[in-house]
């Protein structure tokens, strides 16, 4: 198992934020995590990245805990990319994606062939291989949650977190990194907000609702009528596509 929690607490005040949470993510696979807005899913993805420590419960790679982890090494392996991340205005698509390669680099190297290969592929990958020298301030939205993945990617890592890595994205971009992110062969949890969405490209779910884990699995065995009117408050039904074969939720007003 890659990357695995056990009973995760995290807490503000009185408040159980993350309550409780195991969870076990499969080696290359997406876990989607989903729940309502405030339902602690980027508190959870915070804490599986080591940014932050439970208040109880730990969190493993490779069944150690990640504590006893050192920031630059646990940065070598796994990659956190942010739903606000934000960067210095004054700097270019080349510099941030750069940031990735630091927890590779000694002191004492400079600058070598395979950090601007692990640069340039990343940016490849992403599509933005021809923007490297635009400025950040320069970049739409939906560049910049582009660019902020090609870091992650320049990192290497073989953890990945996206905290609703599509949400300033138009269609086909949503489409194209979603398809992306399924072909790194990468163990990679996302947030995500649009469980159509989830239920295409996820190979598992997780649902969040008040901190607590409330199902997961399979998207065919977490995604039901119930879930949706209980956890997301909404009135569904539910049909396996006849185009792709997932569950497809048809919102009903
Ligand atoms: N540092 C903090 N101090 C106080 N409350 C916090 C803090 N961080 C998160 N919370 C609260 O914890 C709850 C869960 O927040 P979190 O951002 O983890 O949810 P989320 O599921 O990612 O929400 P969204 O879908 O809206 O992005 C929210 O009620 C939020 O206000």
């Amino acid at each position: 198992m890659s990357i695995s929690a056990e009973n995760l607490v995290w807490s503000v005040g009185k408040t159980n934020i993350v309550n409780g949470v195991t969870l076990a993510a499969q080696p290359g696979k997406v876990l989607g995590l989903l729940g309502p807005n405030g339902s602690g899913k980027s508190s959870l993805l915070r804490l599986l990245s080591g940014l932050r420590r439970p208040a109880s419960g730990r969190v493993l790679l490779e069944g150690r805990n990640i504590q006893s982890i050192g920031r630059r090494a646990l940065a070598r392996r796994m990659a956190l990319v942010e739903q606000h991340a934000t960067t210095e205005a004054n700097v270019r698509v080349r510099d941030v994606v750069s940031l990735g390669r630091i927890p590779h680099r000694s002191p004492f190297s400079g600058w070598t062939v395979q950090d601007q290969a692990a640069v340039d592929a990343a940016l490849d990958r992403v599509g933005m291989l021809d923007r490297t020298d635009r400025y950040w301030h320069s970049l739409s939205g939906g560049e910049r949650q582009r660019v902020h993945l090609a870091r992650a990617l320049a990192q290497a890592p073989r953890e990945l977190l996206l905290d609703e890595p599509t949400n300033h994205l138009d269609i086909q971009h949503q489409m194209a990194l979603l398809k992306l992110v399924g072909e790194l062969s990468l163990t990679t949890i996302v947030a995500l907000h649009d469980i159509n969405h989830a239920a295409m490209f996820c190979d598992q779910l997780m649902v969040l609702d008040g901190g607590k884990l409330v199902a997961q699995g399979g998207p065919e065995e977490v995604l039901s009528e119930a879930l949706m009117r209980e956890v997301f408050c909404v009135e569904a039904r539910i049909e396996s596509s006849p185009h792709h074969g997932r569950p497809h939720i048809h919102y009903l007003v």
